[in-house]
């Protein structure tokens, strides 16, 4: 349930002031000089603004006390060299304490307080400055390290109140803060509870059964527990993808919930559904100033929304409580109500709110972070619900975790790491972040490059924050203010792509043409919807070439009378062609096929591709090759690099054009250099040797094999082979296979040689095995067969029309391109040019083919 639990939070009073140790004593003690001693936090402000406020604070010393000084999203700020040498530069020291004073280290209060002394002791004269990670003093464990300070210490505790000005706060009065906020969370959310239990179920229902209710309650106490410590990494991988719900027990105490199919297909599209007719998304602008003094205007790709009948919100990681930048929620209806109240019963908890994320494709993403907002509580429980594109949720742990945990043989390792963990989000998946999730853990939402689908995924929150205005009062308070925003409605024929509607602010500057309005929106909008102009709803079309204020002022709608007016606009198709690269809708019968096959891992993995379809096969040109020496070690890098958090170039990078399609559990890439007319590799996600492969290994690779099956779905009108290289690969590269058309049309002649065309022209049992008889080896432990090579030597034929070329690889390749032959028939082909025989070399001679007599003909 959702009381603040844990370690240091929970053994604060609730109620009353604290009055600590240090401010029994606030006055100077005698004889001593009082050292200022700051505390600071890390926030998305320049270092050099940062380097400036400690400047003008004449502080001496900066004591790290990240525990891990090297998480978070402020690289600029990250313990090293180049931070040690910016603030070197101001005369200010720079020490970590993280191993004496971090957040792992809190639990020894006498033993800390020797090591404060000792701190004390050896720093220099002046004012220092503790560091912890957090913003707010009272989230973070350096406001409990400053109740541990020995009296004679002016503590103040530094926030950053925009992006330039810092706020002092006394430590009496961040510990009041804190005590206030937790006690009037707790006091909301009980009232909240007693809401529940006062008005029954029975108006919050709709629709729904008690039994079912009582079912749902009893499913999420009785959810089977899967241990991160007890289960192995193969194991945990299988079970992830088992379709089962689990209750996820991780370091630190800390749970998540995970139910993959929480909704039925049906469910989930209804959902959607509805949400796209009742909620608009908007895109707030955001305004970075660079350290140049240059103001950025960036209007957010992701679409946001928020649903709470208590509450208006500021846009979530902007401290600025600058009025205009306030997105009043919207209040609930019956359908959202229902919802909540069923997401309530799986997650073991109350919520007052829904805030909506929308991704349009797979470059959308949410950057590592943690929920502790203001008005979350101290240990937020928050329900995230998915709906379309199946994304990858990452989890990782704040700081490494030191223990055992079982390996794949059922030994115990010792694990010394940051705890990477990923969930796939289905359509329909819950998955609920629990106690001490938000505290020990950051998560994302990475990159998934060839991902063309839309996801929209709901949190629910309980959310409560004293002083914080309600609707109500945010709605009064917006009609003084004289800006506006902009509706805009797609017209039915966009709206049929999957446009939908968004709200966006209108531009600060009176400068901006229309046109560069609609190159924002283009990053906004499904891809592939061609060209669009705006429009009044009545039907005036602006000018592209004039400032869209000035045109808003003719129309009469501006200046605003009423504040934070919506203008509604519309978004017209300008070219009727469709774009290629939009990705095909239809679902075809060999999918079905598969689903009926599969067992419920793969009808999972069916499942996705049919919702997330590949878009047009693509190559990259030019010179994109990731640069990395050996066989495979580019497909290493390039799956190192996917999740796309660290990357700025989100789907315009080099390794986001190797990418073709991508599903929870594995890619398709790019070759470099293609064999035939479409060529891909297709590989696990994670990283997998050749070397590795055991056992339990194979469910995984006859899901790769389906995978490959499915993507040939959608790879057009040829005949593919999918498997696996037979001939000696590096042991220790990753697993990978190939898809392949057989047509063999290398696009460049070069790039196929004698030795791959042999390799993907003999029987099936040699060149390329596929994935199913692998994983059949593994399962049988016969995983040392490997085919015979084919002899190098062998005349050459087209395994099309069977046409014999001796030993001229050149006119093959020539005739490649021009056999009109089949390209399914390679097999019949194949067996007509062996039972030529002898024959073929006499007759090869007489067409003019120089084969000589010395060669053998030995065709299998
Ligand atoms: O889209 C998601 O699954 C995550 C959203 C999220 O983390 C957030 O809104 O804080
Ligand atoms: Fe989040």
């Amino acid at each position: 349930m959702c009381t603040p639990t844990g370690d240091f939070f929970a053994s604060l009073p609730d109620a009353k002031p604290r009055a600590t140790r240090w401010s029994r004593k606030e006055e100077k003690p005698e004889g001593r000089e009082v050292r200022k001693v700051y505390t600071l936090g890390t926030w998305r402000v320049s270092r050099e603004v940062y380097l400036w406020q400690l400047s003008s604070l004449d502080v001496k010393l900066l004591v790290d006390v990240r525990g891990n000084p090297k998480a978070g999203r402020e690289e600029q700020l990250f313990k090293g060299k180049d931070f040690t040498k910016a603030l070197l530069s101001i005369g200010v020291r720079y020490e970590w304490w993280g191993d004496r004073l971090g957040e792992e280290q809190m639990e020894d209060v006498e033993e800390l307080r020797c090591r404060i002394k000792g701190l004390l002791a050896s720093a220099c004269p002046g004012a220092i400055c503790i560091f912890g990670h957090m913003h707010e003093p009272h989230k973070c464990h350096r406001l409990q390290l400053c109740d541990l300070f020995p009296p004679g210490h002016a503590i103040q505790h530094l926030m950053w109140q925009d992006h330039r000005q810092i706020k002092m706060l006394s430590h009496v009065d961040a510990s009041n803060l804190y005590s206030r906020w937790v006690t009037y969370f707790n006091d909301s959310m009980a009232r909240e509870k007693q809401k529940r239990c006062e008005r029954g179920s029975a108006r919050w229902r709709c629709g729904r059964s008690k039994q079912i209710e009582e079912v749902l309650q009893r499913e999420a106490k009785a959810l089977p527990v899967l241990s991160w410590e007890s289960t192995s990494p193969s194991d945990w991988e299988e079970k992830l993808r088992d379709g089962k719900a689990y209750r996820l027990k991780l370091p630190w105490d800390t749970e998540l919930l995970w139910y993959p199919h929480f909704m039925s297909e049906t469910e989930a599209d209804e959902l959607e559904e509805t949400i796209g007719e009742k909620i608009t998304m908007y895109h707030p602008t955001y305004f970075f100033q660079t350290p140049s003094g240059v103001t950025q205007e960036t209007v957010n790709r992701k679409g946001q929304a928020r649903i709470c009948d208590d509450f208006n919100f500021g846009i979530q990681y902007d401290n600025s409580r600058d009025k205009s930048q306030l997105y009043v929620s919207e209040k609930m209806d019956s359908w959202s109500r229902a919802l909540m109240h069923r997401v309530e019963h799986a997650s073991e908890s109350v919520f007052n709110a829904i805030w909506f994320n929308h991704y349009r494709d797979g470059t959308v993403t949410i950057h590592w972070h943690s929920d502790g907002n203001e008005g979350l509580g101290p240990d937020p429980i928050i329900a995230s619900l998915s709906l379309g594109a199946t994304r990858d949720f990452a989890f990782k742990s704040k700081r490494e975790w030191r223990g055992l945990r079982k390996a794949n043989d059922g030994s115990m390792f010792h694990s010394n790491n940051i705890i990477h963990i990923t969930l796939p989000l289905f359509h329909g998946s819950l998955c609920v972040m629990g106690k001490n999730s938000q505290r020990h853990w950051l998560h994302a939402v990475p990159a998934m490059e060839g991902i063309h689908r839309e996801r929209t995924n709901l949190t629910f929150r309980f959310w409560a924050l004293e002083g914080f205005e309600t609707i109500d009062a945010a709605e009064a308070q917006a009609d003084t203010q004289r800006q506006f925003r902009l509706r805009l409605t797609p017209s039915q024929r966009l709206a049929q792509r999957r446009a939908r509607p968004v709200i966006l602010d209108a531009p600060r500057d009176a400068k901006t043409t229309v046109e560069e309005m609609l190159r924002r929106l283009e990053n906004l909008l499904p891809p592939g919807l061609g060209e669009v102009v705006l429009a009044q709803t009545e039907g005036d079309i602006l000018q592209n070439d004039q400032p869209l204020l000035d045109e808003l002022e003719r129309l009469g709608l501006w200046p605003a009378t009423s504040a934070m007016p919506i203008i509604n606009l519309q978004l017209l198709p300008v070219a009727d062609e469709e774009k290629s690269g939009e990705c095909r809708e239809e679902v075809s019968p060999v999918l079905t096929q598969h689903s009926i096959e599969a067992d419920s891992a793969g009808l999972q993995l069916v499942r996705e591709v049919q919702l997330s379809c590949p878009g047009a096969y693509a190559p990259p040109h030019g010179d994109v090759e990731v640069q990395a020496n050996g066989a495979s070690h580019w497909i290493q890098e390039v799956i190192q690099n996917l999740s796309g958090i660290q990357r700025k170039s989100k789907g315009k990078g080099r390794i986001s054009q190797m990418v073709y399609h991508q599903c929870s559990e594995f890619c398709a890439l790019y070759l470099a250099r293609p064999k035939s007319s479409v060529h891909l590799v297709i590989t696990p996600k994670r990283p997998l040797r050749f070397c590795d492969l055991g056992r339990c290994e194979a469910p995984l690779l006859r899901r790769l094999g389906l995978y490959g099956r499915l993507l040939t779905e959608f790879l057009g009108k040829h005949a593919f082979k999918v498997g696996v290289q037979t001939r000696k690969l590096p042991r220790d590269s990753q697993v990978f296979a190939h898809v392949l058309s057989m047509d063999l049309v290398a696009p460049d002649l070069n790039d196929l040689t004698r030795r791959h065309f042999l390799e993907f022209t003999t029987g099936a049992a040699h060149g390329l095995i596929a994935l199913e008889d692998l994983a059949r080896d593994l399962d049988t432990g016969d995983v040392h067969r490997r085919a015979a090579l084919p002899s190098e030597e062998a005349c050459l034929h087209c395994h099309r029309c069977g046409q014999l070329f001796g030993d001229s690889m050149r006119q093959l390749l020539l005739h490649l391109r021009r056999c009109d032959a089949p390209e399914a028939g390679y097999a019949e082909a194949g067996a007509r040019a062996a039972s030529a025989g002898g024959l073929a070399v006499e007759l090869l001679e007489e067409m003019g083919f120089c084969c000589g007599r010395e060669v053998r003909i030995e065709l299998t």
